[in-house]
């Protein structure tokens, strides 16, 4: 591991890491940002949540000049938190230098993103659908582009943009410098390495496993009717800070969240239909904390950085591996822990055993977690909160009161009485989801297993071969929605426990701003919400 002064960066964006609270390069950072200031192409992989948006930040930003006034930089993402979220990051690397940075996404206002565009940014953060509607209303020109940035790559291909790149890509100068990041490389991403790079290092942080070595993987069997019983009982006995719980399709996002709200839990839900407003809400206030359980499809699979979330639950298999990296790299990010439940349903398991294949990881088998076990999770929540009070005295006021009642009544009933009235009772409701279809065991390709690599970013002969996606209804229930979605204000960052894996994620006490929101992202770049 280095640390960011031995990369020769300008002291502007040194100093702008600094205050980020990142001490130490993580992996693939060490790896990627000499071979981006290099100028070379590439192609990046690492795990979830290892910083691979610095990786690709850091070099850009310090390659740009503070008189330039034109686009210089293009960073595309497939959705639109995403590209909010790195805007964000964007933002803050570039606090001190001073560029301008704008994210630029479908289901915003179109007139105050060309207000936006008039302040001339260096850098654009966007979606391709929108990006292609400036480009056609000449709103935003390309051909001063040095860099262009496609983040999340392999799933901008999946959902349908290859096109949308090329046409946005032909209008980039030759002479520039492209830039391919993912956790995830299936072999069809070599087609469009080809296209749109130049002969590209391969720059990959992979160890044995494709996901973070930080998140426990367990799976539970259960049958599409027990899957909400087995939901809150496992909200229940893990009591999770914040939880992000993967539905299959719209539907069962609307049901399922709402379902959960009656329940008393405190949740909401994200997916493609949503207002860009519903979006931003929700998104927001899954960031700071007032709900702690986020609800949602695909949508949120790739990319978001939520600090705080120790739960990933697959309510719904997912349709292929990849899905179910990114899903449950939402949390165990930047070197802390997390934990991922997959619930599968007898008929499903083959299709679970075929992501374990893919992954080269297993996930323990657990039992439907009892009643007991529910309910003692949500007493321990309880026995923690008491002692919190406790131990920071904030209970001065209750003294002279809980004096007169010990004097009366048995100290161990008085107890047990408040924390049952804290616990709260289950709100009794009786609920009822629309059955999903059990996933079918996706059909193999022979030199899966003998080739045997996963994800396989050799070209070739790799899961998936290399032709993009499998007709016949794969992923036919995915609604990661083109025109992406909006998330103002950003707000995103996590700290990490510094050290916590001496694996480069020290990030110090200064620098975190865990969950709180942010407003116009930072001084130096510009976001698009004011
Ligand atoms: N050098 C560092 N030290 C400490 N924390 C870091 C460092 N670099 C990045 N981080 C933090 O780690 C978190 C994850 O980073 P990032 O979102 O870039 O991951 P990623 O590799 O792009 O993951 P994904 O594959 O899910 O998109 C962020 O909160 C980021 O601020
Ligand atoms: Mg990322």
């Amino acid at each position: 591991m280095k640390t960011f002064a031995e990369f020769g960066l300008e002291p502007k964006v040194l100093q702008a890491i600094t205050e980020l609270g990142f001490e130490e390069s993580t992996p693939i950072q060490d790896k990627a940002i000499p071979v981006a200031m290099s100028g070379k192409d590439m192609i990046g992989q690492a795990q979830t949540g290892t910083g691979k948006t610095a990786a690709f930040g850091i070099p850009l930003i310090n390659k740009i000049p503070v008189t330039e006034d034109r686009i210089v930089a293009l960073i595309m993402t497939p959705t639109r938190e995403l590209a909010i979220q790195v805007a964000d990051e964007i933002g803050k690397l570039t606090r001190f230098k001073g560029l301008r940075s704008l994210p630029i996404y479908g289901g915003q206002e179109i007139g105050r993103q060309i207000r936006a565009l008039k302040k001339r940014p260096q850098i654009i953060i966007g979606t391709p659908g929108r990006l292609l509607d400036h480009i056609n209303r000449k709103t935003i020109k390309l051909e001063d582009v040095k860099t262009v940035v496609l983040d999340e790559a392999d799933e901008m291909l999946d959902m349908g943009f290859m096109e949308d790149i090329q046409s946005i890509l032909k209008l980039v100068p030759e002479e520039r410098q492209t830039l391919l990041f993912s956790a995830t490389m299936p072999a069809n991403i070599q087609k469009l390495a080809q296209q749109f790079l130049k002969e590209p290092e391969q720059v990959s942080v992979i160890p044995k496993q494709v996901t973070a070595p930080s998140i426990e993987q367990a799976y539970i069997e259960v049958h599409e009717r027990q899957k909400f019983e087995a939901l809150s009982r496992l909200l229940d006995m893990e009591s999770p800070e914040l939880a992000i719980i993967f539905g299959r399709t719209k539907r069962r996002v609307d049901e399922l969240s709402e379902a959960l709200q009656k329940r008393g839990y405190s949740a909401d839900g994200l997916h493609g239909d949503l207002s860009q407003n519903q979006r931003d809400n929700v998104m927001r206030k899954f960031r700071d904390g007032s709900i702690d359980v986020l609800v949602a499809t695909d949508v949120a699979a790739r990319g978001l950085d939520v600090s705080g979330v120790t739960h990933v639950i697959n309510f719904d298999l997912p349709q292929d591996p990849e899905s179910y990296v990114h899903r449950i790299g939402r949390t165990g990010r930047a070197g802390k822990e997390g934990k991922a439940w997959t619930f599968v349903s007898p008929r499903e398991i083959d299709h679970l055993h075929f992501i374990e294949r893919i992954t080269r990881q297993r996930m323990s088998r657990k039992p439907l977690p009892s009643i007991a076990e529910a309910i003692e999770g949500k007493q321990r929540v309880t026995a923690e909160r008491i002692i919190e009070i406790v131990q920071n005295e904030e209970s001065s006021e209750y003294k002279a009161l809980s004096i007169q009642l010990l004097e009366q009544y048995d100290s161990v009933q008085l107890l047990a009485a408040c924390m049952k009235m804290l616990t709260g009772e289950k709100k009794d409701v009786t609920i009822e989801l629309t059955p999903e279809e059990p996933i079918r065991a996706k059909k193999r390709r022979p030199d899966i297993r003998s080739n045997g690599r996963p994800f396989n970013r050799s070209g070739g002969g790799g899961y998936r071969g290399g032709g993009g996606r499998s007709g016949g209804g794969y992923r036919g229930g995915n609604d990661n929605n083109r025109s992406g979605g909006g998330y103002r204000g950003g707000g995103r960052s996590g700290g990490s426990g510094s050290g916590s894996s001496g694996y480069g994620y020290k990030r110090s006490e200064e620098g975190r701003s865990d969950r709180r929101p942010r407003g116009s992202g930072s001084s130096g770049g510009y976001s698009n919400n004011e």
